[in-house]
């Protein structure tokens, strides 16, 4: 993999890394917590993309996508699911297994999936440790609120880095009345005490969902950590979005906050219609696909 760009990681440009001369030749950057960080610092911004397979996790981690999020939006966009509450931790396993043997480069962050973490802090250690052993990963998603300050700091103290999710959390859909902007008006200050909390508590980024672009460019000013969003806005750090949403792979409709980059799921028609047609005429195989 190459690139003319220079990486705020890596390279003699990074104030945290080994000078390049002392690195062994050939071992690839890895994007870590320290790097989304002097991204922020420096006024840069990171992208994040949804993965849960080796393939896409290829094609992302070669685009120099900095961190690939296996999000229990695997429920809706492999499983065929209505919501993300019924995945499990092992489902979850399955998918960030095969994400981080196939990245070399991105920082691979896994969603705790919902029933997994809420009932305590040690709960919330316990299960985050697992998904981190199982899976590889290299930091855990929680949907979270200043309620979960302590569950949040555990897991930082067991080692976990952890990226809080705060404003619109799916996995609470029931609880918040369905699929809702969250922050307007004087909402905006939960938002703000929950993301500072959360901060406080340990939490190396803040991901905010469905917030007002203004109050999202207010959390992410008054945080020191960076911020990654969606539907929140173009002030975070980072932004992040479903792949099949943004590739058109996805028939169904897609929230307002997403911009589509390609027309996957024409593509991919055409392309198997073609097939069967031609399947259908004895025009595929042709000599050179038989033995
Ligand atoms: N395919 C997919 N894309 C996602 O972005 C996504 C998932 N799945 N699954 C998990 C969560 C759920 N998310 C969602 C799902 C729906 C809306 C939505 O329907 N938004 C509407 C209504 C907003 C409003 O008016 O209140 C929109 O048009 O943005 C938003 C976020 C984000 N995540
Ligand atoms: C939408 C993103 C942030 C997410 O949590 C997921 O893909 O599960
Ligand atoms: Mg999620």
């Amino acid at each position: 993999m190459s690139s003319d760009q220079p990486a705020p990681y890596g390279g003699t440009s990074s104030g945290t890394s080994q000078p390049s001369a002392q690195r062994p030749a050939l071992t690839p950057s890895r994007v870590r917590t320290v790097h989304l960080q002097q991204f922020k610092d420096r006024g840069e911004r990171f992208s994040m993309l949804t993965s849960y397979d080796a393939m896409t996790t290829q094609i992302f981690d070669e685009a120099g996508i900095e961190v690939l999020l296996v999000g229990d939006s695997a429920a809706n966009v492999v499983l065929g699911q209505e919501s993300t509450l019924r995945i499990s931790l092992e489902e979850m396993v399955v998918f960030a297994s095969a994400v981080t043997r196939a990245a070399s480069r991105a920082m691979v962050v896994v969603d705790a999936p919902f029933g997994t973490y809420e009932a305590s802090a040690e709960q919330a250690v316990h299960c985050g440790v697992r998904l981190m052993k199982k899976s590889g990963a290299h930091a855990v998603k929680v949907e979270a609120d200043a309620s979960m300050a302590d569950h949040v700091r555990a897991m930082v103290s067991a080692g976990i880095p952890v990226m809080a999710h705060v404003g619109f959390t799916p996995q609470s859909e029931h609880a918040l009345g369905g699929y809702r902007i969250q922050g307007r008006g004087e909402a905006a200050q939960t938002v703000m005490n929950d993301a500072l909390a959360l901060q406080e508590a340990g939490a190396f980024c803040v991901l905010l969902e469905m917030v007002p672009a203004d109050v999202a460019a207010e959390v992410d000013a008054a945080l020191r950590v960076p911020t990654v969003g969606i539907g929140a806005g173009a002030a975070t750090t980072g932004q992040v979005l479903v792949w099949q949403d943004m590739l058109g792979l996805n028939a169904g409709r897609v929230p307002r906050f997403v911009r589509q980059y390609a027309e996957l799921r024409a593509t991919m028609s055409e392309a198997v219609r073609t097939y069967r047609d031609e399947v259908r005429s004895g025009a595929f195989p042709a000599q050179e696909h038989s033995y």
